[in-house]
């Protein structure tokens, strides 16, 4: 057992309970005994799951009590309820006899009903919200529904969908899905981590709302990320839902419209940032460390560039931190260009890259393709960066504009006379790679993929932005400007296309692909920082997974029907780097790591109540 948690059993008859507070109280007084005889400390061995003795005089701790759920109380729990499948003994058993109707039903076939009706659907929107009430309603259904069905549903509960839910996520709140942390909360965060009702948190997704996909700022109602990405920590990469924690920021918003809506949810004013922004997060990444402990990840999620990189590069050393759109975008287009190799030939290291949006995806990209040429090719990454190209609002980045350039932009200020649009930088760089990440739709215009296709055999396409409205380019688009000669990818999904005769299918380069595998590989290792080296061993674990009936039909990523497996293996290659890098605590190192991710991985399927 991976992964423990203190209500895993749904109902216990009462003298079970009794006994074990009996056993608990027997074991605080033997931990007070031993505290006072100065043997046993926080970190030497006792068990303080709910951080209660860590806390000093002046930090409050929330009073919690353990409670049987039975009756109406176990249908209304949803990490418990199993509807209309209870079986006849357990509806003797718990109390649930006249509470349901008489029909017994299996898991399998509250899919397929649940399937059918979530297909009656015909607005997205309408889709996703009947999911999110599955999920408060039956969490095992929910990630079962979403394993079993992922190519069809990752659309409704993350992008595009998510998207459209975060804009009009005010209206969709029903019930509370994460934390909420607003400047109001400032000096108290410890307190407000402790609301929420579970102990043992291993995955941490938190954003500010201030760059949500493509859509800009959403304030307080970019919580659709956080729920929407923990909800794929736990269908495509094992992490137990009761380990998952969604928290939002709100820190304002500049959103006029948002601001000057009567029903905004969030804090109406406008951002804070500067020393009272860093200090909120300081506050709150300090709170997460001590309730939680060293080994709980916190994935930083749409965050705006102008504090995703600095954020970053304050905590990686300090904390176990990611960027997924920074770090995890990377990982998944690195992956995609090294399948893709397969299909192009040559080496990374012969290809020149041209991005089209310099922020946290495109620089982020960037900079892990040209460590991963200098890796294999012993070039210094100063170098290795030559061949790699960015274009952002102002044009071309080239060394005469170095100055005025953010930081994260500087290394890819080249040599190069200045060239303001998109196209004439096609012509002048001539890429064979052209990756799209500035959050602007229809941006690869026909000229632009035209310019492309003139001077590639296989031009490669990456539309990364999302949601589809701000894909730099359709599938249907690529295609056909190329002439059927493109291998096309993008962030949000679209179907296969047929061209010629021939049917084309698109890849979904995004990071979902790699943000589940990651962070379960550093749960399971007791992993205590990310480490690049673990970014590269995830883009080739994803990469590895391509196989040549994918190449057959043009595919440069697995399909993510796979995605568990894909996980699993993943997971594997991120734990073994963080035990070479002796980053790892969970010892002993298990001798084979893929099985033991798989081992470690949470599955829906019902279970049998006593
Ligand atoms: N597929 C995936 O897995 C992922 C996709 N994304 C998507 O990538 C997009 C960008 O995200 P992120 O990098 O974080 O955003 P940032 O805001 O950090 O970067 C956006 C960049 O695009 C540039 N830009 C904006 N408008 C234009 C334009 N009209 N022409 C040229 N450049 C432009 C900006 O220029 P300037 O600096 O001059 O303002 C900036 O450099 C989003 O849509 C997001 O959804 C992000 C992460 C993962
Ligand atoms: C996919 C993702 O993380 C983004 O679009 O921001
Ligand atoms: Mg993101």
């Amino acid at each position: 057992m991976c992964v423990h948690r203190p209500h895993d059993v749904p109902s216990i008859v009462a003298s079970e309970i009794h006994i074990k507070l009996l056993n608990c109280k027997e074991k605080m007084d033997s931990t007070l005994e031993s505290m006072k005889d100065g043997e046993a400390t926080v970190g030497g061995g006792v068990e303080d799951v709910y951080g209660e003795d860590r806390a000093t005089e002046d930090q409050l701790v929330t009073p919690w009590t353990v409670s049987v759920a039975s009756g109406y109380t176990l249908l209304r729990d949803p990490r418990h309820n199993k509807g209309l499948a209870f079986t006849e003994r357990e509806r003797d058993s718990h109390y649930l006899r006249g509470l349901l109707p008489p029909a017994v039903s299996t898991q399998e076939l509250q899919e397929r009903k649940l399937m059918q009706s979530i297909r009656n659907y015909e607005v997205p929107l309408h889709k996703y919200v009947a999911m999110m009430e599955l999920e408060e309603r039956n969490e095992r259904l929910f990630y079962k529904l979403l394993i079993d069905n992922v190519e069809e549903l990752l659309p409704v509960v993350y992008t595009p969908t998510v998207g459209e839910a975060c804009q009009k996520y005010g209206s969709i709140f029903k019930r509370p899905q994460g934390l909420y942390i607003s400047m109001k909360e400032k000096g108290k965060i410890l307190e407000v981590l402790k609301n929420w009702p579970e102990r043992s948190i291993q995955v941490i997704v938190v954003t500010d709302g201030e760059r949500i996909l493509g859509l800009g700022d959403l304030g307080c109602q970019g919580m659709g990320i956080p729920v929407g990405k923990l909800a794929l920590y736990t269908a495509l990469g094992g992490v137990r839902p009761s380990a998952c924690l969604p928290i939002t920021i709100d820190v304002g918003t500049n959103n006029q419209k948002l601001l000057d809506d009567e029903f905004y949810i969030g804090l109406k004013q406008k951002r804070t940032t500067g020393k009272e922004y860093y200090d909120l997060l300081e506050e709150f990444m300090s709170a997460v460390k001590q309730n939680y402990g060293e080994k709980v990840l916190v994935q930083f999620e749409d965050f705006a560039n102008h504090n995703a990189f600095e954020l970053l590069a304050k905590y990686r050393n300090t904390h176990l931190v990611f960027n997924d759109d920074i770090q995890g975008t990377a990982s998944v287009v690195l992956a995609g260009l090294v399948a893709s190799l397969k299909l192009l030939g040559g080496s990374l290291a012969d290809h020149t890259f041209l991005f089209l949006g310099a922020g946290e995806a495109g620089t982020g990209i960037a900079e892990l393709i040209a460590l991963e040429i200098s890796t294999k090719t012993n070039i210094p990454v100063e170098e290795t960066r030559k061949k790699i190209w960015l274009v952002d609002s102002k044009g071309l980045i080239v060394s005469s504009r170095k100055e005025s350039l953010q930081h994260f932009k500087q290394p890819w200020a080249h040599e190069h006379e200045p060239l303001t649009t998109l196209l004439d930088a096609v012509k002048a760089i001539k890429p064979s790679v052209l990756i799209g990440t500035s959050g602007v739709g229809q941006t690869f215009t026909k000229d632009v993929i035209e310019a492309l296709a003139a001077v590639n055999e296989r031009p490669l396409i990456m539309a990364l932005s999302n949601p589809t409205s701000q894909a730099e380019c359709t599938a249907e688009q690529a295609y056909t400007w190329t002439k059927g000669k493109a291998i096309f990818s993008s962030g949000s999904p679209f179907d296969p296309y047929e061209y010629d005769g021939k049917l084309f299918i698109p890849g979904q380069a995004n990071n979902a692909y790699i943000f589940p595998g990651l962070g379960f590989g550093l749960v399971i290792s007791g992993a205590i920082r990310v480490h690049d080296e673990m970014l590269l061993a995830a883009s080739e674990a994803l990469a590895n997974q391509v196989t040549q009936e994918h190449y057959d039909k043009g595919m440069i990523y697995p399909p993510l029907t796979n995605i568990r497996k894909i996980s699993a293996n993943i997971a594997a290659k991120v734990a073994e780097k963080a035990y070479d890098l002796g980053l790892a605590t969970r010892l002993p190192r298990p001798t084979d790591l893929l099985k033991y991710a798989e081992s470690c991985m949470y599955t829906p399927n019902y279970r049998s109540y006593r």
